[in-house]
């Protein structure tokens, strides 16, 4: 069996690489980045050590790696003999891969089977961005794209941190580990992946993850970053911080037991595991990397808008929730591309227009007047 896995980043090598690996399939790495791709090309394996309760250390070998822009043809001959192709690019990234992935299936045998495409993003639904921008891109002389390729929604879980220069190619990651995919594609041609759990209704697991596990950790990121401090761990510390993000959770929890029917009680559990999860001390986790990209954050669906707008819709009104989203308003952290954009935004927008083009809400939004004066505030400050 062979996998073909785009992004041999942090999740990349440190989760989806390992769990492919460990499923007995032959790992092929595409990435850009060049010293990355040589790396991994002359190494025969690398560690994943798992830091926390139960620390242990997971060997892969095996893998072979491409660069999936100077060898895109290899990349290409590579997919179109694979049994799964994943990804772990960030979400903006998809339509970059995507015509990589469709030159690929258009070079597939036809009496192979289905290609299995799933997308390991944090963002609902990554792997239906990705089939969209494979369909933008599919030569339809190469026949039906959907008979060609299973497309399967998942929910990734595992805090993998930026890893320390000198490392290598090894990975630190916390022990905990979640691959929720959505089994009903596959018909009964479910892949072999003994690490991961089919289920048949992915959304609530996904809307779970993402307003539980990212919401409170780009909370933790933004309050912490506000509050001078570098590691997540520490900021979880800080016992104002530790409330405010309580606080947040309380709220999406609140929405996902109404939403999703969870059991309020298992839904805390999940909570109170979660915060552990984030408390870890082992982990070298940074409030810069957890609260990377705040427009991506900020946005519609994703873990502020999304939950906030959905309670306000029921007509309950999110306090922590904008409280988050103003201290998120507050992360200017220079090396990060979208810190720099959102900090020309406030400068150069009024509010009201700030609001519209970071979050996609219209005025008549319910939300949207709360979410304005928070822009007010802080153009106010500057
Ligand atoms: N790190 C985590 O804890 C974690 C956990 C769950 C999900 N995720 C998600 O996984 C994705 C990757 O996150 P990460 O932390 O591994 O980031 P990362 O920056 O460590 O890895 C991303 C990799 O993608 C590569 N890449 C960029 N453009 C590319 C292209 N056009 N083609 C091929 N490769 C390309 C980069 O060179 C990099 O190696 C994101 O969507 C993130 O939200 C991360
Ligand atoms: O990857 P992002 O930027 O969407 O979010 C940053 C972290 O919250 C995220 O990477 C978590 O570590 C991960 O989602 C845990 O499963």
């Amino acid at each position: 069996m062979k996998a073909v896995h785009f992004g041999a980043g942090n999740i990349g090598r440190g989760f989806v690489g390992l769990l492919l690996h460990e499923a007995g399939y032959e790992v092929v790495f595409a990435d850009v980045a060049d010293a990355l791709i040589s790396q991994l090309a002359s190494a025969s394996s690398y560690d994943v050590h798992e830091v926390g309760e139960s620390p242990a250390v997971k060997t892969v070998t095996g893998f072979r790696a491409f660069n999936s822009a100077s060898q895109e043809a290899a990349v290409v001959e590579e997919i179109s003999t694979a049994d799964v192709v994943t990804t772990a690019v960030g979400p903006h990234i998809l339509k970059f891969v995507a015509p990589v992935i469709a030159r690929g299936l258009a070079a597939r045998p036809t009496d192979l089977p289905p290609l299995h495409v799933m997308a390991c993003e944090n963002a609902i639904n990554a792997t239906d961005l990705l089939h969209t921008a494979i369909v933008s891109a599919w030569d339809t002389s190469a026949g039906d794209l959907d008979a060609i390729a299973v497309f399967a929604n998942t929910a990734v879980d595992r805090i993998v941190p930026n890893q320390a220069p000198g490392q290598g190619l090894d990975v630190t990651v916390e022990t905990f580990y979640e691959w929720v995919i959505d089994r009903t594609p596959f018909g009964d041609k479910v892949p072999t992946i003994p690490g991961a759990t089919f289920v048949d209704e992915l959304g609530p697991y996904i809307e779970r993850k993402l307003f539980t596990v990212n919401t409170g950790h780009a909370s933790a990121a933004y309050f912490g970053y506000q509050a001078g401090l570098e590691k997540i761990s520490d900021a979880m510390a800080d016992s104002s911080v530790a409330a405010k993000v309580r606080a947040v959770l309380e709220e999406t929890k609140e929405l996902l037991v109404a939403k999703h029917g969870f059991v309020e009680a298992e839904q805390e559990a999940y909570v109170q595991k979660i915060l552990s999860r984030f408390t870890n001390p082992h982990l070298p986790d940074t409030v810069n990397r957890v609260g990377r990209a705040p427009l991506r954050k900020l946005s519609r669906h994703e873990r502020f808008v999304g939950p906030a707008a959905e309670l306000a819709e029921r007509g309950v009104t999110p306090v922590a929730l904008l409280e988050a989203m103003s201290a998120a308003l507050r992360f200017d952290d220079g090396n990060d591309d979208e810190a720099v954009e959102l900090a020309s935004l406030l400068s150069e927008l009024d509010a009201a227009a700030v609001v519209e083009r970071i979050t996609e809400l219209t005025p008549s939004h319910p939300l949207f007047a709360a979410v304005q004066k928070l822009v007010e505030d802080r153009q106010a400050e500057a």
